[in-house]
């Protein structure tokens, strides 16, 4: 599957020890930092599919916390070099990875497993309902099947 320009898949550090562990996700001083706007964390039982969100100026930075999550991208913006493209992430606790999405791109997320699945987003603004577009999960303007794939 592609890679959609401008979308970022960095691996974070776990720092573990008989205690526990402490999981990274971003920092200012990261180069892929942009700016600060909130951090929410949004939560789905295993085989729900939350999508699609595109957001007009927000940068998303998502990493799953708790659970695992296939998130899908799909890029709309008129003039990108990838403008169609789809790109999958599977991340959480097999790949422990922030996925930093630029605005424009169609994206969403599918939680598998077996718990409830923790994803954070770490915004580059606040939420605004209205910055946010929505399509069903199942339109047919993003040609993407979200069951799963036996093989
Ligand atoms: C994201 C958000 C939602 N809400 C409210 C709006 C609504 O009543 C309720 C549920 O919102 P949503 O349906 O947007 O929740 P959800 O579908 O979980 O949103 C998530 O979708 C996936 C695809 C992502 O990428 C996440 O970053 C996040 O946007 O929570 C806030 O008040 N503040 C927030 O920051």
């Amino acid at each position: 599957m592609a890679e959609i320009d401008g979308v970022k898949v960095v691996p974070l550090r776990q720092i573990v020890d008989e205690r526990g562990k402490i999981m990274h996700m971003l920092k200012a001083t990261d180069p892929h930092f942009k700016s600060f706007g909130e951090i929410y964390f949004s939560c789905a039982w295993p085989g729900v599919v939350k999508a699609w969100h595109i957001h007009q100026t927000m940068t998303v930075n998502n990493a799953v916390m708790v659970g695992r999550a296939k998130l899908v991208m799909y890029d709309l913006r008129p003039d990108s070099p990838t403008k169609g493209a789809l790109q999958e992430v599977f991340f959480g606790e097999d790949n422990y990875v922030l996925v930093q999405i630029p605005p424009g791109i169609a994206n969403g997320y599918k939680a598998y497993g077996d718990k409830m699945v923790v994803m954070a987003n770490c915004a580059s603004e606040p939420h605004r309902p209205d910055e946010m577009l929505r399509l069903p999960p199942f339109t047919p303007e993003i040609p993407y099947d979200w069951a799963l794939k036996h093989g």
